[in-house]
């Protein structure tokens, strides 16, 4: 990895939802008081959700400013609108629907069945055109004091080393201009996603993995241990400030102690 992270170690999944929940609170206040406006990536994944979810029940949720808080997605299923596949409507139901967000700031990938049916590709530079219009600046401009495309993005992992849709081996990992990228064949259905590419990724101040179950061990063992980003994907997801991966014990079986 081009960057140690900062591995954040909970009891179990219960406890690390409820800790990536609070962090996400504290982090979206201290970005609004500092800047203004906040702009995060949300993930979707069984634990991804779990966070989401003790956001809406938690009390300081009310903290947050949601007419000054841009929500985007690291990936979605290029599935028809409403499909329970679909990232956005798992995302809706655990969090949004609850919370007084701002539609206009909703930030949602493309369906397969609206203005871009059948075609992921115009589905992905519609969306990379929504994060370059949304008051932000990337690219060189961010290595010259520019802002990010984010402040916080926030990936699960695949128990092979993909994050967001950025699979092993694929296309999608040796992206290098693109924001987003239209991902086929993926090897988790459903085949066909969209996906921010790892640019985006790594234009983010801060990058949150956030990981539960032995499942996800071998793979963060892996990737700390510095296998390349195009075998295992986890590798290449890191934050121009802070890389942090928020695990439970079983996840982090792997790596080593650092309490
Ligand atoms: O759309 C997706 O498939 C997710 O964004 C994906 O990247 C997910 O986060 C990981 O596969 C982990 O998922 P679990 O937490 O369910 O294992």
């Amino acid at each position: 990895m081009t960057t140690t992270p900062q591995v954040l170690v909970h009891d179990n999944a219960e406890a690390l939802a409820a800790a990536g929940a609070a962090r996400l609170v504290t982090t979206v206040l201290d970005t609004q008081a500092a800047r203004g406006s906040a702009s995060i990536a949300l993930t979707g994944g069984g634990i991804g959700i779990a966070v989401l979810a003790e956001l809406a029940r938690s009390a300081a949720a009310q903290a947050v400013d949601w007419d000054r808080l841009d929500i985007f997605w690291g990936d979605d299923r290029f599935v028809p609108a409403g499909d329970a596949e679909r990232n956005e409507k798992q995302a809706r139901e655990a969090l949004l629907d609850h919370v007084p967000a701002d539609p206009r700031r909703i930030h949602a990938m493309p369906p397969s069945d609206g203005e871009f049916a059948g075609d992921p590709d115009a589905a992905a530079e519609w969306y990379e055109r929504r994060i370059r219009g949304h008051g932000r600046t990337g690219g060189a401009e961010t290595a010259r004091g520019g802002t990010g495309w984010f402040d916080v993005v926030l990936l699960g992992v695949g128990g092979e080393g993909h994050v967001a849709s950025i699979f092993p081996e694929s296309p999608a990992v040796r992206e290098t201009e693109r924001l987003v990228v239209a991902v086929r064949d993926c090897p988790k259905p459903p085949p066909t996603r969209i996906s921010l590419s790892l640019p985006a990724i790594r234009s983010a101040t801060e990058v949150w993995v956030i990981a539960s179950g032995a499942g996800k061990a071998d793979v963060l063992a892996d990737a700390y241990a510095g296998a390349p980003e195009s075998r295992m994907p986890v590798a290449g997801a890191c934050g121009r400030a802070h890389t942090r991966w928020l695990l439970d014990r079983d996840a982090a079986a792997g790596l080593p102690r650092s309490e």
